[in-house]
C-alpha cells in the first residue's frame, strides 16, 4: 500500500474538539482505528531488531498537566533507536550552546536515507542534518566528557531525566548492531577525516550503538515528548531537564528533519515536530500541550512505522495540535 497520511487529514475534521475528558477515547479510536493496518516491514538490517513481534501496538498521549493516556502495548519496551537523536541534540545544545551545534551539526533536512554517505561528500563533509546518522554521530561526540564512559554516563543520566526514570540498555540490541554497524563507523570516519569529528571515531560510534540500544516504551516516549512541549520541565517529576531555549532550538530542528527524508510530508499533514526510529517508535510534540509516543514496528521504506504515523496524524487532527492550524480551536477549549 502507498502510505496515505493525507486521507487521514481528509477523512477526520477538526471542526469538533472534544473536551479534555475525552482525551482517553480518542486515543483508544486511535488505536482500533490503526491496529489491524499491516502494511510495511518490521527492519532487519540490525540483526536483533529482526525479531520484533509486528503486532505490537501502543499509542500514549502525555499532557503537560502530567495526565496520561494509552491504549494498547503501551508498556512494551523497545530500543529507542534514532529518537534518541532529539534528546542527545537537546543535551549537546544545552551544554554547548545554539550557534556552536548549529555549526558544528547543522540544521537542515539532508533530503536523504539516514544511514546516507553521499550525503556528507556533496556537502563537504558537513554533516548539516542532526537527525541523520551523520549528524547525530557528530552531535554525540560533542557531549561533553573526559572519556567516552562519561560521555555514555553523561547521556544515560540525560535520557532518564527525559523519561523520569532510569533507562537501561538493551543488551542482545547493542550487541547485535556494534557487530553489524559498518556503515556507521564508516560515516565517523569519513566525518573525522572532514575533521568533523575530532575523537576516535569507533569510540563515538560505540556510544552513538548505545545510545540508540536504550530500552523505552510508548509511554517513556510520550513523557520525553512533553518535556520537551513543556518549556523542558518534564510533567511527571516535575523536575528541570533543559531550559526552555533549547526545547524551542531542538523542536525546529525536529520540525525540519524529524521523519528523515519524509519530514516535509509529515510536517504539511500532521503539523508537529516529531522523531521516528526504526525500531517503530515516533514521538511527537505539541508546543505548550502534550507528547504523543506511538509504537509499532511495521515501517515503511524510510523506516518510519506506518501505523504510528497513522495513529499520530488521527490524533493531531482530532485534538487540534497541528501548530499551523490548530491554536485558536484548542485553546478555545482548554484541552492539556
Ligand atoms: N533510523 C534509525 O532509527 C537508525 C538508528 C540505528 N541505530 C542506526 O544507526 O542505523
Amino acid at each position: 500500500m502507498e502510505l496515505r497520511l493525507g486521507d487521514v487529514s481528509q477523512e477526520v475534521s477538526t471542526g469538533d474538539l472534544p473536551e479534555w475528558n475525552e482525551v482517553d477515547a480518542l486515543v483508544e479510536a486511535a488505536y482500533r482505528r490503526y491496529r489491524s493496518v499491516g502494511d510495511g516491514a518490521v527492519a532487519d538490517y540490525i540483526p536483533a531488531l529482526a525479531e520484533a513481534d509486528p503486532e505490537r501496538f501502543g499509542v500514549c498521549v502525555v499532557g503537560t498537566d502530567g495526565g496520561v493516556h494509552s491504549s494498547g502495548d503501551t508498556q512494551i519496551e523497545f530500543s529507542i533507536q534514532s529518537i534518541s537523536k532529539a534528546f542527545v541534540y537537546a543535551l549537546a545544545c544545552q551544554e554547548l550552546g545554539h550557534e556552536l551545534v548549529r555549526e558544528r551539526v547543522g540544521v537542515n533536512n539532508s533530503g536523504a536515507a539516514f544511514n546516507s554517505v553521499i550525503a556528507i561528500e556533496l556537502n563537504d563533509g558537513h554533516p548539516m542534518n542532526p537527525m541523520v546518522n551523520a549528524g547525530a554521530i557528530a552531535t554525540t561526540a560533542l557531549v561533553p566528557g573526559a572519556s567516552a564512559d562519561e560521555r555514555w554516563d553523561a547521556v544515560l543520566a540525560g535520557l532518564s531525566e527525559f523519561a523520569g526514570r532510569q533507562l537501561e540498555l538493551d543488551d542482545a540490541v547493542y550487541r547485535s548492531e556494534s557487530e553489524s554497524n559498518q556503515r556507521n563507523r564508516a560515516i565517523a570516519r569519513l566525518l573525522a577525516s572532514y575533521g568533523r569529528v575530532e575523537l576516535d571515531p569507533d569510540e563515538v560510534v560505540d556510544v552513538y550503538t548505545k545510545q540508540c540500544s536504550l530500552k523505552v516504551d510508548a509511554r517513556d516516549l510520550a513523557i520525553m515528548g512533553a518535556t520537551l512541549a513543556d518549556g523542558g520541565i518534564n510533567p511527571l517529576t516535575g523536575r528541570r531537564v533543559v531550559p526552555p531555549g533549547v526545547c524551542r532550538d531542538t523542536l525546529a530542528v525536529l520540525s525540519a528533519t524529524g521523519l528523515y527524508e519524509r519530514s516535509g510530508e509529515w510536517l504539511f499533514e500532521i503539523g508537529l515536530p516529531a522523531k521516528s526510529g526504526v525500531s517503530g517508535g515516533i514521538v511527537s510534540i505539541a508546543p505548550g500541550k502534550c507528547g504523543i509516543g506511538v509504537f509499532s514496528p511495521l515501517l515503511d521504506s524510510a523506516g518510519n512505522s506506518i501505523r504510528g504515523q497513522l495513529a499520530t496524524a488521527y490524533l493531531s487532527r482530532v485534538l487540534g495540535l497541528n501548530i499551523f492550524a490548530s491554536a485558536a480551536h484548542s485553546r478555545q477549549k482548554g484541552l492539556f
